[in-house]
């Protein structure tokens, strides 16, 4: 059996065709009331559905944000699988937003779980924290490289919370967050036409010039929208490696719902005022 294509070359493929814009899937109640929904599995799956309707076959990149599907037990799990199968059929890449990170064997079963291609979660890529080290890491690269899947680990993240930690120095001088950036450029050290092992930069913090953000790899960019940053800062927060961003907006697009042309209507603008900040730098 030939070897699944990577991840990176795939998202490389699908950003060409339907631009660098993913489209975050965050039911928050707050959401599901503006949509005139029930906070239960009936609202929670209309909401998913309509999401899907609407932009599965135009967007290039999906990230459903998992905590909003937990919170409803195996019932909303169950609509994240089916979310997930159905936005895959219509062409488009799943990042699903789970934040797993614990020791290595424990990191083994979060990756059984969403990087290996016979599990109802599979997703294309999965967001990952390396503060347990990044080393404990190592079972989702692995599996993530035997299906063709991808990982996107917290480096710098959109919060103002995270530079305690991401912004730390350590005994040689350098950063935590540069730490692992470094290790992700290792990880896709001569893959093109890019590597799978991508990082989580927030599109809301500012200049990151004193970052080496070549990593061969893509940067995902929370923030847009609800959390303040627009698409015309992303060069200027991202530099040469601007075209390997691919930029999320959650809250910023669904509050145009439960509208389907609402919702087509938003993804179109960020994805031109992206198409024109990018293409411009
Ligand atoms: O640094 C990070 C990492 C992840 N997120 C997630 O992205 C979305 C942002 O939603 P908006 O509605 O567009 O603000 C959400 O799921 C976060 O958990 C992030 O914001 N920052």
């Amino acid at each position: 059996m030939s070897a699944p294509e990577p991840f990176g070359a795939r998202l490389r493929h699908a950003m060409d065709e339907r631009g660098p814009l993913c489209v975050g899937i965050d039911p928050h109640a707050s959401l599901l009331s503006a949509w005139d929904l029930d906070d239960d599995i009936a609202g929670l799956e209309r909401f998913t559905r309509t999401v899907v309707e609407a932009l599965a076959g135009t967007v290039a990149v999906f990230k459903p944000q998992s905590a909003f599907f937990e919170r409803f037990g195996s019932r909303g799990i169950a609509v994240l699988e089916k979310a997930v199968a159905e936005l895959r059929e219509a062409g488009a890449l799943v990042v699903m937003d789970a934040k797993r990170g614990d020791i290595g064997s424990t990191m083994a079963a979060y990756a059984e779980t969403f990087l290996h291609k016979d599990s109802p979660l599979f997703s294309d890529a999965l967001t990952v924290s390396p503060y347990l080290g990044y080393g404990s890491l190592k079972p989702a690269v692995e599996l993530a490289r035997e299906n063709g899947a991808g990982l996107f680990v917290l480096a710098l993240t959109s919060n103002p919370e995270g530079a305690e930690v991401q912004h730390a120095l350590r005994e040689d001088g350098r950063t935590v967050a540069a730490t692992v950036l470094g290790h992700l450029a290792a990880e896709n050290a001569g893959q093109e036409p890019l590597g799978s092992f991508g990082a989580v930069v927030g599109a809301t913090l500012g200049d990151l010039s004193s970052y080496d953000l070549g990593i061969n790899g893509p940067l995902l960019a929370p923030g847009i929208g609800a959390q303040g940053a627009t698409p015309a800062d992303l060069p200027g927060v991202f530099g040469a490696a601007v075209r390997n961003v691919v930029p999320s907006v959650s809250r910023g697009v669904l509050r145009y719902g439960p509208d389907i042309a609402g919702l087509r209507g938003a993804a179109e603008r960020f994805a031109d005022e992206i198409r024109a900040a990018v293409g411009a730098a």
